[in-house]
């Protein structure tokens, strides 16, 4: 159901962009589906570069990469700044098997549905999601730009011999393409609104994903009720984040994210939100995605 109504909605969203805006004057209005935030001005998206641009520009802000290396020991304390991760993760892995199973023909009830196939977990912090893929069955790369993020992440996949298969790495998307990596599965959870160009980096998610692989994003939606929730109360009333964790204005709507896919040759297939629920403490999937979101994409034919 949550499903039927999603890809009902990306259907019209992953219409070719110069389509919707000659045939549909009010695209801008039907983003209102989608964030209650008002819609950025027609300019927020930077033209695509020209094709023979092959030099990403770099992905770090170091303001944002100071914020997690102060906090990188705490990245497997269940109760500490990370907790919100670690509770979201069962649901993130339940999106991630459903759509990831589907996409490759795999069995979804099998133990270890991702045998034989290669995936990079980009701004894997410190493992928390690479650990689960690995006991999947997935060849993972784990890489993050925080160089303490990835101390912490091989000592602690180190304490299971399934998980110490994980190749952890220091370095940067934009890096893996310079050497020509690819992979089945590109995968980079709650990372693209801590980036510095948000489209170039997909540009560079997008150039490490083999030609029928797929792509996986969750962020955060720049909506009112984002502001209020995942800010006001997450940061500064409930403390579940540090004061500052995220700026506003670094989300992306759904639309957005959809149409810098689309430029970077990526397909949004399906899209969910994940929702709170403060009386049992747990997340779930859902059709909401007016505050925290994913996305999957898969890899256009070029
Ligand atoms: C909120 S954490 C998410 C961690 C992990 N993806 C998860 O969801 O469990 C964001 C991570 O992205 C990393 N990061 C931020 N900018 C990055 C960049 N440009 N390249 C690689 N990693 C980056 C940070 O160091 C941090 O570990
Ligand atoms: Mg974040």
């Amino acid at each position: 159901m949550v499903r039927k109504h999603l890809i009902t909605r990306l259907r019209n969203l992953t219409r070719p962009a110069s389509h919707l805006h000659s045939h549909c004057p009010n695209f801008l209005q039907t983003r209102r589906h989608f964030s209650d935030a008002p819609p950025p001005p027609a300019s927020a998206l930077p033209p695509p570069p020209p094709a023979s641009n092959v030099h990403s520009k770099s992905s770090l802000n170091q303001t944002e990469l100071n914020k997690f290396a102060s906090i990188a020991d705490t990245w497997w304390d269940a109760e500490g700044p990370f907790k919100p991760l670690h509770v979201m993760n069962p649901t993130r892995l339940a999106f991630i098997r459903s759509t990831l199973c589907r996409h490759f023909r795999k069995d979804p009830h099998c133990t270890r549905p991702f045998e034989g196939l290669k995936f990079v977990d980009v701004g894997c912090g410190g493992g928390i999601l690479s650990e689960p893929l690995a006991r999947m069955g997935a060849t993972v790369t784990g890489i993050d730009a925080v160089e303490k993020n990835i101390k912490i992440a091989h000592l602690h996949a180190e304490l299971d011999p399934i998980t110490s298969s994980i190749d952890y790495c220091c370095t940067t998307a934009e890096k893996l393409v310079e050497e020509q990596r690819k992979f089945d599965a590109v995968i980079a959870l709650e990372v693209i609104e801590h980036v510095a160009e948000p489209a170039e980096f997909c540009k560079s998610l997008s150039a490490l994903t083999d030609s029928g692989g797929a792509i996986l994003i969750s962020t955060i939606n720049r909506s009112m009720r984002a502001y209020a929730t995942a800010i006001i109360m997450a940061e500064y009333v409930l403390h579940w984040l540090p004061k500052g964790t995220h700026e506003w204005s670094s989300f992306l709507t759904p639309e957005e994210l959809v149409l810098i896919l689309q430029r970077s040759s990526v397909s949004v297939q399906e899209m969910a939100g994940f929702v709170y629920n403060p009386l049992t403490g747990r997340w779930s999937l859902s059709d909401d995605i007016g505050v925290n979101f994913i996305a999957y994409g898969t890899k256009n034919n070029e």
